[in-house]
């Protein structure tokens, strides 16, 4: 099974946890494409109703153009379900999932949308689990002004960070007009205390550790989709 294939399946699987009535956090990135895009055919073909609220402007776009009604954090604050995909899922010291996310540089959103779910559910292909955090850079997401402090503080800590450029070479840039440093911080041994590190540090906005946050991964493989609980 190719990556596409395992993400489109797990895709799937989450829609089978929307129901009628339902908001619904849209996560981002190319797992959460393939999810809104199933969840705008579900919504088509059921005639369910639910009320959606995004955590990028693309999502909330690609949401709009499949018909889903998006509407703001304002009007819609508390969600039953946030499904969004990460870029390595595993397991914390305490049993709970441990998540980096933000490769789509979309993670200050995304926690603040996870953060007003009753259930965030985490969708990934088989890839992403590992034994323990940190092959991914983290990203870390910073306000303009503070780069140099925040470059300066991380690099102490050992984090070797690097500013997130965009594909045509200028810099990135989040929904939220902030900067992303990606951090090669090798194996996280306690993902909690550099999470508490890096949230010391005046300027960082949010980083990429979503620790304790997630119910459940769907995880796709050769296999089928397989559950792992938080
Ligand atoms: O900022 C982006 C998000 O955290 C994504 O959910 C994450 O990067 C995974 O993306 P993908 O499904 O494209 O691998």
């Amino acid at each position: 099974m190719t990556q596409d294939e395992a993400k489109r399946l797990v895709a799937k699987r989450a829609v089978e946890f929307v129901e009628d009535g339902m908001a619904v956090g849209l996560g981002t990135g190319s797992t959460s494409r393939m999810f809104i895009e199933e969840l705008g055919a579900k919504v088509k073909a059921s005639g369910i109703k639910i009320r959606c609220v995004a955590s990028s402007d693309a999502s909330k776009a690609l949401g709009e153009s499949l018909g889903l009604e998006v509407v703001s954090l304002a009007e819609l604050p508390e969600l039953d379900v946030y499904i969004d995909g990460a870029d390595e899922v595993a397991r914390d010291a305490d049993g709970s999932l441990a998540l980096i996310k933000g490769g789509g540089g979309a993670l200050l959103r995304e926690k603040i949308v996870a953060s007003s779910a009753k259930k965030f559910i985490v969708v990934v292909d088989s890839s992403k689990v590992v034994a323990k955090l940190g092959k991914f850079p983290l990203p870390i997401e910073v306000i303009k002004m503070a780069l140099p402090l925040v470059e300066g503080k991380l690099t102490e800590l050992g984090l070797n960070p690097k500013q997130r450029k965009a594909k045509d070479g200028s810099v990135y840039l989040t929904d939220e007009n902030n900067y992303i440093l990606d951090c090669s911080v090798g194996v996280i041994e306690n993902p909690e205390e550099t999470a508490a590190e890096v949230r010391g540090i005046v300027g960082v906005v949010e980083h990429g550790l979503f620790l304790g946050m997630a119910a459940m991964a769907l995880v796709a493989g050769d296999d089928g989709v397989t559950e792992m609980q938080g």
